[in-house]
């Protein structure tokens, strides 16, 4: 047994190897230790290799999906050894195999999956640019796309959270892209792009990859092919729930950088709290549609035709029976996993059953959804499947057992010979309960009893007070405390007929369920079509539910830039707070698109910016939005320098985050981009933070013409860059009463003239004789001489109008004084930039 053992676990080398031993799962050497380490169980030995005892843990077969679950959580990968000998007439030790592979980012089991998220399979492969593939496999959705730099692919990754990736064994994996998840290099050749071609016609039947429209992603197909190469692998079985495989333009979606789909809280708060846009939002039935609308506010769509169309929809949905509509879809289920599963073959009865009850409830809901014109692009979908129904309503019983393992799945009446078999055991089975009623008269012992066991099979059983009257021809086969077993030929007989009859009927039971998944999967493709169609209803029906309750309007779309907002709220803070919440307006396009905002700390001003992005991604998924009327103009990204933390994995300061992404906004954003810029320079000392935030404010205005909002606490911006053409002061307004002051959070027009730092400190606390202090040392610093004027245009290192060799004698001593260890990198490259420019003037 040790020698299969070995054999099996040398194919499996990086997994852990789940060896089925009768109702036990075992786990050997290394195995054994780390599963008892990561699992908690005991380790205990058995026999010997070269003469020392072989470590070994276990557990139960019946109850191994919870320590599965647990490891695949961990990011271990496990290999399920079955035994498919018969070990009535196997010689040694009876034939094991490898059925399945599970890892992180492939299972598609029920119980092993978070039902309200993805769980993705991604592959990354890197040559000049990044190719991506990304697969759910419990959906079938394939997609790939392509990553011109690291922070496009970070961003990708963040949006996406892979719970396992693929990336070529050569390719140096570095953490900061990605480093949650499980992260496994694979051989390099699996990520070549012929061959992954050539894997991806074959599993789609088609002669080449135009269709799909991404034929010329050769980097991201053969991150595909890796990937396909990979499920096969792991899954051992045909994934004809995977039918196309579609590339993701950047330019269809507003992109969003890792850090700002982070600060945005668009799918799980910063606090790590439920809180997020997604949870204010979601009232979707189905899992399903759960799913998909993170996907939406994680890619908010730019085609303005599309959106009209879902805005029609969330419209037309308002007069429907939004409750009546929820019941509905909610008896849909899960329908998208429960269909990969039927296509992975590993559906269970209960899929089966849910798939029945699902079918049972679409005419109705093609009923309620027939004369509503806008969701015909979705209600053309949704197809009734009335023969696959009848089918499913004869061939399954009402509430089938978890598992096809015991029977009891198929109806009665679906099948003759199964009927036969069953009924055959059945009357076997009443045959022993005459037996038992003539063997009770016969010898008068009231207590005696026909059973049944493993080892002895059926035998009768009477106590040891009554062995007196046991008749000659029983035969003793087993003594207990205070009862005897015996057995008699015509027992013998009967057994052998029960117990055939009985395992001919489960044969045939799991043949039928077999045949009744391939049938199901027959219509595959247009279950996942009407699967697909259901889940976008849930949403738009979560989007008109929210839009009524909540009181949201309608956004309007143009094309010419900008974004105006009438009486905006932020939706997840507008539901926390007792008191109301005081709407604010907001108008920007091309004449007035950066909106510089001050007030004092805690006054609203990031909760105005953050309002300002999350209408523009809920417009851009289709969703109403907390204004009384909502204008937007095309936007390509979204970018957002707010909060501030330390990024401790990967080494950085706050000030470097903060930093690190204002240098990200500066490169990338366009005249279509709405940038946030929450207090940037406020990390560093004062006349550092307020010359970098005067640099950033009039490269966003001037450079980038971003249509951005400016929060900062650096009253000196209000002159300098406020009053520019293109830039508008606006505060949040607040008013001191009694040396306490009062928020009134309503955005105004013009610049903030204090900021009440001290009165804001004295609100959370901050001991009384300090504050008198602060408010002491104000009073001093505002009444010294103005602090010497910040020069925009500070001057390089003076330069004396010498020549070239004077001014390279000069720089090298210089170099010599710096101190890099007390520079900040942009003090360097400005630095840097100041010297150039002298020597060229010398040159
Ligand atoms: N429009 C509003 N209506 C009602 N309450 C609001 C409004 N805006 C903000 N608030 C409340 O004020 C709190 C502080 O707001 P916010 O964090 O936006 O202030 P801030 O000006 O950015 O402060 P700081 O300068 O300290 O970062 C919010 O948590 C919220 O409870």
């Amino acid at each position: 047994m040790m020698q299969q053992y070995l054999r099996i676990k040398g194919e499996h080398a990086d997994t852990l190897l789940f060896y089925r031993m009768g109702d036990f799962y075992e786990l050997f050497f290394d195995d054994a230790r780390k599963a008892a380490e990561l699992l908690d169980i005991s380790l205990t030995q058995r026999g010997a290799s070269n003469g020392k005892p072989i470590p070994m843990a276990g557990v139960p077969y019946h109850a191994a999906e919870n320590y599965l679950a647990r490891l695949l959580q961990l990011g271990e990968s496990v290999a399920i050894c079955e035994q498919v000998g018969d070990p009535a007439t196997s010689k040694g030790p009876v034939e094991r195999k490898v059925i399945r592979v599970l890892t992180p980012g492939t299972v598609t089991d029920e119980a092993l999956l978070s039902e309200a998220t993805e769980n993705l399979l991604v592959a990354v492969t890197y040559d000049k640019t990044f190719g991506v593939a990304c697969l759910d496999l419990a959906s079938g959705r394939f997609s790939v796309l392509e990553c011109d730099n690291e922070a496009q692919l970070q961003a990708e990754l963040q949006r996406l959270q892979p719970a396992e990736l693929l990336h070529p064994d050569t390719m140096s994996w570095q953490g900061k892209w990605y480093q949650r998840g499980s992260i496994r290099p694979r051989p390099d050749w699996e990520f070549a792009s012929d061959s992954g071609s050539a894997l991806l016609c074959r599993q789609f039947q088609v002669q080449h990859l135009d269709g799909f429209g991404i034929a010329q992603l050769t980097r991201a197909v053969g991150a595909a092919g890796a990937i396909l190469n990979y499920v096969k692998l792991t899954q051992r079985s045909a994934l004809p729930h995977i039918q196309s495989i579609r590339a993701e333009q950047g330019d269809d979606a507003i992109q969003m950088d890792a850090a700002s789909q982070r600060n945005l809280e668009l799918v799980s708060s910063l606090s790590g709290t439920a809180t997020s846009l997604f949870s204010t939002l979601n009232t979707t039935a189905t899992a399903m549609g759960g799913r998909l609308l993170r996907r939406w506010l994680q890619r908010p769509l730019r085609d303005h035709e599309l959106l009209q169309q879902r805005y029609d929809a969330v419209a037309e949905l308002q007069a429907l029976e939004l409750d009546e509509l929820r019941k509905l879809l909610r008896s849909i289920g899960d329908l998208e996993r429960i269909l990969s599963r039927i296509g992975l073959r590993s559906a269970r009865p209960r899929d089966l059953t849910r798939l029945r009850s699902a079918l049972q409830s679409l005419p109705e809901l093609r009923r309620h959804l027939q004369d509503a014109r806008a969701l015909q692009p979705w209600s053309q979908n949704l197809q009734d499947f009335p023969e696959l129904l009848e089918m499913l309503e004869q061939a399954l019983v009402e509430a089938p057992p978890m598992l096809i393992r015991d029977g009891g799945v198929i109806a009665d009446g679906f099948d003759e010979e199964l009927d036969e078999q069953r009924q055959l055991a059945a009357g076997a089975t009443d045959f022993l309960h005459q037996i038992e009623t003539r063997e009770r008269q016969r010898t008068g012992i009231a207590t005696l009893k026909v059973g049944y066991n493993k080892v002895h099979g059926y035998y009768l059983e009477a106590s040891r007070a009554s062995s007196a009257h046991i008749p000659a021809e029983y035969q003793r086969r087993q003594t207990l405390k205070n009862a005897e077993r015996y057995i008699i030929p015509e027992l013998k007989t009967y057994e052998d007929k029960v117990l055939q009859a009985q395992s001919r009927a489960l044969v045939r039971e799991k043949w039928l369920y077999e045949a009744l998944l391939h049938e199901v999967a027959e219509s595959l493709t247009p279950l996942q079509q009407t699967a697909q169609a259901l889940a976008e209803l849930d949403v738009l029906r979560s989007f008109a539910a929210q839009a009524l309750t909540q009181n949201y309007c309608r956004p309007q779309l143009q094309d010419s830039s900008g974004i105006e907002l009438q009486n905006a709220r932020h939706p997840v803070i507008e539901q926390q707070l007792d008191e109301p919440f005081i709407a604010n307006d907001l108008s920007m396009d091309s004449q007035q698109r950066m909106l510089l905002v001050t007030g004092p700390n805690m006054g609203g001003k990031s909760t105005y910016m953050r309002q300002a992005a999350l209408l523009v991604i809920m417009a851009h998924c289709g969703s109403f939005v907390p204004a009384q009327a909502a204008r937007f103009g095309p936007i390509d990204r979204i970018f957002t320098r707010i909060g501030a933390s330390d990024d401790l994995a990967s080494g950085r300061s706050t000030f470097m985050v903060e930093m690190t992404e204002a240098a990200t906004i500066l490169h990338n954003a366009t005249a279509h981009s709405l940038v946030l810029m929450d207090e940037i320079g406020r990390g560093t000392s004062t006349y550092d933070g307020l010359a970098l935030a005067w640099a950033c404010a009039e490269a966003l205005l001037e450079q980038n013409q971003s249509l951005t909002l400016f929060a900062t606490h650096y009253f000196e911006l209000t002159e300098s860059i406020g009053e520019r053409e293109g830039c508008v002061n606006v505060h949040v307004e607040a008013s001191e009463h009694n040396d306490s002051i009062v928020f009134e959070h309503r955005v105004s027009a013009g610049a903030a003239n204090r900021s009440f730092g001290v009165q804001v400190a004295q609100l959370a606390g901050l001991p009384r004789p300090v504050l008198q202090r602060a408010k002491q040392v104000l009073v001093e610093l505002e009444q010294q001489p103005q602090r010497a004027a910040l020069s925009v245009d500070a001057a390089p290192p003076s330069a004396p109008a010498s020549n070239l060799e004077q001014a390279s004698q000069d720089a090298i001593e210089a170099l010599q004084a710096l101190d890099l260890n007390v520079m900040t990198p942009l003090q360097a490259l400005q630095w840097l930039a100041q010297w150039q420019q002298r020597v060229k003037a010398d040159d």
